[in-house]
């Protein structure tokens, strides 16, 4: 086991959260069983960061608790955090995508002119037969058929329902190639900056973030190599809370800085106990929510609060149709949100039970559609790439996937992380909760 002397900012922050949680809980508790009150208990299910703990901050909020002085100091431990793994993430994205630092990809199809621009050093011989497969397809792929492994994966990511995100277009290529050319990871002229960032790569989580770190951020941050790595960011595993934390990285990391709500709303600290929250809703109603972890390996934990459960809510993000699954690199993340909402919604101990959809990040959905065409992944998909006729899709697939035609499924399209929309719909579910409980109570 972990000795409080070995864990790291994250993990500090989680356990000191989970310790507040389980305070405030025993209060709550004390509170809600106080005489002969309703109890209908809710559950947040969904796969890892679609939002249910985010959801969990918003009834909190919408209840008047807000946070507590503990919970605002775990919260600043944990954008710390946030924005050191993410810092960490983007540089191993840079050499696992294989992009130059300072690449400039409106530049892409003068491959050579912009390396002359990028790099004093004269071209390295180019060995032809690797050059004609680059050229042709991205280097993951390209590597595989060097190695004589090119395997299903490569094959299934273009024809099949939930392909996998891989560029292979001539900006990639372009980043490729320069980037083999100025010498990889090992031997690329870094800037000072980026040099400080990846001598400490390893043991970021244990550095005094000082100026020169924060600088360094900010200058990282700024470079349009990282920016061109960030924008392929559904090919490998990014915080969606990145840019908001990035942006601003100087404030969030002055010694003096307090987390606003919206600061704790975009923080993202992974769920690992399951938590049970209470909320009076009326005089004699309390609503009893259960926000679970989400990773795969977190799921073998939801089980024992399945019993007497009046709902559930189910957390998609709808902006995951273009990403690759956390747990599983070779899957489509929107396809595991619907196979695990297929085992949920059909499974015999939620045969009657409510079942409300927050298709949720609908906010990224509509900035995603731009750049990213839903048929590429759902090939079944064959409207315009607007948001209606994205969100008609999707919700139909997700209401297709139940086998219990008597049961209602309630969809809705949310944005967990803005206050006002979050609260209008929670406040619609709150109806058909309410509604629900006493009917099967037979007291409506
Ligand atoms: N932009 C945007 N970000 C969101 C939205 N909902 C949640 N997030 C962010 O997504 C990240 C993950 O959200 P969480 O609420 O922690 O996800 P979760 O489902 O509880 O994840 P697990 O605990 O791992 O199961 C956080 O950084 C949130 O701020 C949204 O609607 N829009
Ligand atoms: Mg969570």
């Amino acid at each position: 086991m972990c000795s409080g002397g070995d864990m790291s900012p994250e993990e500090t922050a989680r356990t000191a959260q989970s310790r507040e949680i389980d305070k405030q809980l025993r209060i709550e508790e004390t509170e809600a069983t106080k005489g002969d009150s309703l109890i209908v208990k809710l559950l947040l299910l969904g796969a890892g960061e679609s939002g249910k703990s985010t959801v969990l901050k918003q009834m909190k909020l919408m209840n008047g608790a807000g946070f507590t002085p503990a919970e605002i100091a775990n919260y600043r431990a944990a954008i710390i955090s946030n924005i050191i793994s993410c810092v960490e993430t983007l540089i191993n994205a840079m050499d696992t995508l294989r992009i130059p630092y300072g690449f400039k990809p409106d530049a892409d199809h003068e491959i050579l002119n912009v390396h002359a621009s990028l790099s004093p050093m004269p071209l390295a011989p180019f060995d032809k037969s690797t050059e004609s497969i680059l050229m042709s397809q991205s280097l993951p792929r390209a590597l595989r058929s060097l190695k004589g492994d090119d395997t299903e994966t490569s094959k299934k990511s273009v024809k099949e329902e939930g392909a996998v995100a891989r560029a292979d277009d001539t900006i990639s290529r372009a980043a490729e190639r320069i980037y083999e050319e100025l010498g990889g990871s090992e031997n690329q002229p870094y800037p000072p900056e980026i040099t400080i960032l990846k001598a400490s790569e390893r043991m970021l989580f244990g550095l005094d973030l000082n100026a020169s770190i924060s600088e360094a951020i900010k200058y990282f941050w700024s470079d349009t190599g990282v920016q061109y790595c960030y924008s392929r960011s559904n090919e490998y595993q990014l915080m969606d809370c990145c840019a908001y934390f990035l942006n601003d990285a100087g404030k969030f990391l002055d010694s003096g800085f307090k987390p606003s709500e919206m600061d704790i709303l975009k923080a993202r600290i992974m769920t690992t106990t399951v938590t049970e929250s209470n909320f009076k809703v009326n005089a004699k109603t309390t609503l009893r929510v259960y926000d679970v972890g989400g990773q795969r390996s977190e799921r073998k934990k939801w089980a024992p609060y399945f019993q007497d459960v009046k709902a559930i809510i189910f957390l998609i993000a709808i902006s995951s149709y273009d990403q690759v699954c956390m747990e599983d690199e070779s899957m489509n993340r929107m396809v595991e949100n619907m196979n695990l909402f297929a085992s949920i919604c059909n499974h015999p101990m939620f045969k009657a039970t409510s079942m409300i959809v927050f298709m949720n990040k609908i906010d990224i959905f509509n900035e995603k559609l731009a750049k990213s065409p839903i048929s590429k992944y759902f090939p079944t998909f064959t409207g315009q790439n607007s948001y209606e006729e994205g969100t008609a899709y999707f919700s139909n697939r997700i209401t297709e996937l139940n086998k219990y035609p008597e049961k209602a499924i309630y969809i809705y399209f949310t944005w967990a992380t803005d206050t006002s929309q979050i609260s209008s719909v929670l406040g619609t579910v709150n109806s058909i909760l309410l509604g629900d409980a006493l009917m099967n109570m037979g007291m409506l």
